[in-house]
């Protein structure tokens, strides 16, 4: 199976070509960077440090239409988006790691996935997916007694906030405790704002250095707290999540899947 990385160069790109080149079935086809790059006719693996792969950089999803199968895209919002229509016009399977869609745009998504199959998660790591389901086991146990916070920390360079992580984090556990968290969602706090309700879900963003990519989730009761945290070390848990995501959408229909799927994690909420 014949995998296109977007990004290429990026943090993710060049850790994604690292795992393409140690995946069994799995090959590299093309290696695509932001247009005008210099980096454009330099060979991908030896550009992301795994040595000479035969497959030169290019800036165009369009001049790499005949050369993959899966297209794996860790970017940011509007140039997934553009990638999607084009997968969905040329019947190519994707697998999704960009954060910071809003609700129109992860709709956009959806409606390409009525037509190929993609695969769209915040984190690849089997860790946090396990993670999630151990938040939705606290958080249905400990109940409207214990407030909960989230907290995540990253590197200097990430742009959204708070983390794709975190939010999928929070929509666990408000569904868990029948709450919608776009309701009780609370970013940060700064000044004179109160005492807390009994309700919301906070959310503190932390950002420096070369984090990787922590998430803690504390529920604060009377008397104790639990602390449920992940911590990333490597991106490469996140690259080859995206490696076995895209082996696992070869014989899938048409459709939206998550990580969960991937790794037969669904539980009912
Ligand atoms: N789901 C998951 O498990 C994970 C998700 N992520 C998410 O992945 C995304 C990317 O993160 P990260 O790798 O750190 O970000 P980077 O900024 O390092 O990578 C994005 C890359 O895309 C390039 N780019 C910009 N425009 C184009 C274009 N038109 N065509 C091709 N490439 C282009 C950028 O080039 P340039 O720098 O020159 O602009 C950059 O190299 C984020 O949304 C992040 O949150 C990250 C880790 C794990
Ligand atoms: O930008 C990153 O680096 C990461 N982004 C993802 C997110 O927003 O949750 C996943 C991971 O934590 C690293």
């Amino acid at each position: 199976m014949k995998i296109a990385i977007m990004g290429a160069a990026g943090r993710m790109g060049k850790v994604l070509i690292e795992a393409v080149s140690e995946a069994d079935g799995l090959e590299l086809g093309a290696a695509i960077v932001e247009p005008g790059s210099s980096l454009v006719g330099v060979d991908a693996g030896e550009m992301s440090g795994v040595g000479k792969s035969g497959v030169l950089m290019i800036d165009g999803l369009e001049k790499a239409k005949g050369d993959f199968d899966v297209l794996v895209d860790f970017t940011f919002p509007d140039l997934t988006l553009k990638n999607a229509r084009f997968c969905r016009e040329h019947g190519k399977r994707m697998v999704v790691g960009t954060t910071g869609m809003n609700e129109a745009e992860k709709n956009e998504l959806s409606q390409a996935a009525e037509d190929v199959p993609i695969m769209f998660a915040p984190n690849m790591s089997v860790g946090v997916n396990v993670v999630l389901n151990l938040l939705r086991t606290a958080a249905q146990a400990l109940g409207d007694d214990y407030d909960v916070e989230i907290i995540e920390a990253h590197h200097r360079h990430k742009k959204d906030s708070p983390s794709g992580t975190a939010v999928r984090m929070g929509e666990v556990v408000a569904g868990a405790l029948g709450r919608n968290l776009q309701e009780c969602a609370v970013y940060g706090r700064e000044g004179f704002v109160g005492e807390r309700s009994r309700t919301e879900i906070g959310f503190e963003t932390i950002r420096g250095g070369d984090v990787v990519g922590d998430h803690t989730v504390l529920f604060a009761g009377i008397g104790e707290r639990v602390e449920i945290t992940h911590k990333a070390s490597s991106r490469m848990t996140f690259a080859k999540g995206a490696m076995r995501a895209a082996l696992w959408l070869a014989d899938k229909p048409a459709g939206l899947y998550d990580m969960q799927d991937v790794l037969n994690l669904k539980q009912e909420s």
